[in-house]
């Protein structure tokens, strides 16, 4: 892919088409005065990633669409320039490097692996401003917007932060390809950290699929398996787009095809507070090239999904278009069918993923959100058995996880309780899964795919 910064809206206009239309959760800095370099900025810097990587992604989510591979999503609800430490980056990609091979067991298939890593810096929210005591401030909207101190300076939309976001995105992505392709992601020590964690009797329930992915291994390497070939692995970045000034700035025409291609990251997804069919960020993602995600949440019909595959998909491309449900577990059964019976009489072939975080927030009264582990794993539940029902691939799951031992959503077969908060609450947003948390999902819909062969 050639880089071709200058031309771009000669040869596509319409890539600026959301300019005209109605927009949410937008940060306010177009008057700030380094908006202008800033942009002018964006739009040199070479790419993160190139289109043939995700022309591959696309092709792999087609897999997923037919049923012929399984999609794992997994990183922070908000990233931090702070936390783009080795330490933290190599925890979250050896978190998501065990639930893949846990659930490539399960499933009998190929994960298609993606951090939400390397680009999700900034946050939809539900209110504009945060008041503590007699102060009302503008919301923390992300790093790449503005800070999360709760002071007026720090709370300022900053362009410059942007900047500030591409080369922690760029740094962090170097290091997952560093790991992805070292010699990390050797099967046999993912599955021996994998090890360590059924060792523990609080997780001991999943010992005999610990044991059977042993009897695995340990066969291939009787039959000759070169070991050394599948060392290196494949982890795709994704975020939520929903800065279209950074988005639309790191657009490039691909040489090869004409066609316009997100560079931020491989896999661009528009949030449930930002997926109105005439408003901005749909008509964006609309023209570029990648494989897009729409998060459908509790009031989707299925109208909305069609009206949504007609914008995103309309040449109905298997792995062009994900719907990532977001219901809550006590709504994803009751509001689930009649979204996959329309997309079903559509001909429609999405991916199918369930993201059991963002319905299931609640606030407990010492002030901290979180969410219930039993409930996350009941909403999984909820969408293998409505998939199941119909017929359709429940192709993939989505989770806001870390790789260390965090204190944010309550329960687990080794407990979180609220009284941990206090030490080790360290989300600046929505509270993840910690490493046992994570590792126990994916044991658990191992087993669910795995009952499904
Ligand atoms: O991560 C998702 C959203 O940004 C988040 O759930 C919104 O949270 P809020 O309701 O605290 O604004
Ligand atoms: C904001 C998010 O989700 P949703 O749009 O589903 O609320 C998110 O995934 O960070």
């Amino acid at each position: 892919m050639s880089i071709n910064p200058a031309p771009e809206t000669h040869h596509a206009p319409a890539l600026d088409e959301w300019r005209n239309l109605h927009i949410d959760q937008h940060p306010q800095w177009a008057d700030h005065p380094d908006f202008t370099n800033v942009i002018s900025e964006l739009e040199a810097v070479p790419p993160l990633v190139f289109a043939g990587e995700v022309d591959r992604l696309r092709s792999q989510l087609a897999e997923v669409a037919e049923g012929r591979a399984f999609f794992l999503q997994g990183g922070d609800c908000a990233e931090t320039f702070e936390g783009a430490t080795a330490d933290k980056i190599s925890a979250r990609v050896r978190t998501l490097l065990q639930m893949a091979v846990v659930l490539t067991y399960g499933a009998s298939l190929p994960v298609v692996k993606m951090g939400r890593m390397a680009g999700q810096f900034s946050k939809p929210r539900s209110s504009n401003d945060e008041t503590r005591g007699d102060i009302t401030l503008p919301s923390f909207r992300g790093e790449m917007v503005n800070g999360f101190d709760f002071t007026a300076e720090s709370r300022v939309h900053d362009p410059n932060r942007m900047l500030q976001g591409y080369h922690t995105s760029a740094s962090t992505l170097n290091l997952i390809r560093a790991f992805t392709t070292g010699g990390f992601a050797d099967l046999r020590s993912v599955h021996n950290w994998n090890k360590g964690f059924t060792s523990n009797p609080a997780h001991s329930r999943y010992e005999s699929l610990a044991r059977e992915i042993d009897r695995a291994i340990k066969f291939m390497d009787a039959c000759g398996a070169d070991f050394n070939a599948l060392k290196a692995t494949e982890l795709y970045t994704g975020h939520e787009a929903l800065l279209l000034d950074y988005e639309r700035a790191l657009t490039r025409i691909d040489s090869r095809t004409e066609q316009p291609y997100g560079t931020s990251s491989h896999f661009l997804w528009i949030g449930e507070r930002t997926r109105g069919l005439e408003d901005a960020h749909v008509n964006f993602l609309s023209k570029v090239r990648n494989p897009i995600g729409v998060k459908l949440g509790p009031t989707t019909t299925a109208e909305d999904a069609i009206n949504l595959i007609d914008k995103l998909d309309p040449n109905r491309e298997p792995g062009r278009l994900t719907f990532i449900t977001r219901m809550g577990a006590g709504k994803i059964r009751e509001n689930l069918p009649a979204i996959v019976e329309g997309v079903q009489r559509e001909g429609a072939k999405v991916v199918w993923v369930t993201d059991p975080m963002h319905g299931n927030t609640i606030s407990v009264p010492s002030g901290f959100k979180t969410r219930r582990f039993d409930d996350v794993v009941d909403e999984v539940k909820g969408f293998f058995e409505v998939h199941e029902a119909l017929g359709s691939f429940p192709g993939g799951i989505h989770v806001e996880m870390t790789g260390d031992d965090v204190a944010e959503c309550l329960g687990g077969s080794d407990p979180v309780d609220e009284s941990a908060f206090a030490d080790r609450y360290e989300t600046l947003c929505d509270p993840r899964l910690n490493h046992r948390q994570s590792l126990e999902i994916a044991f658990m819909v191992a087993e669910y795919l795995s009952a499904r062969k």
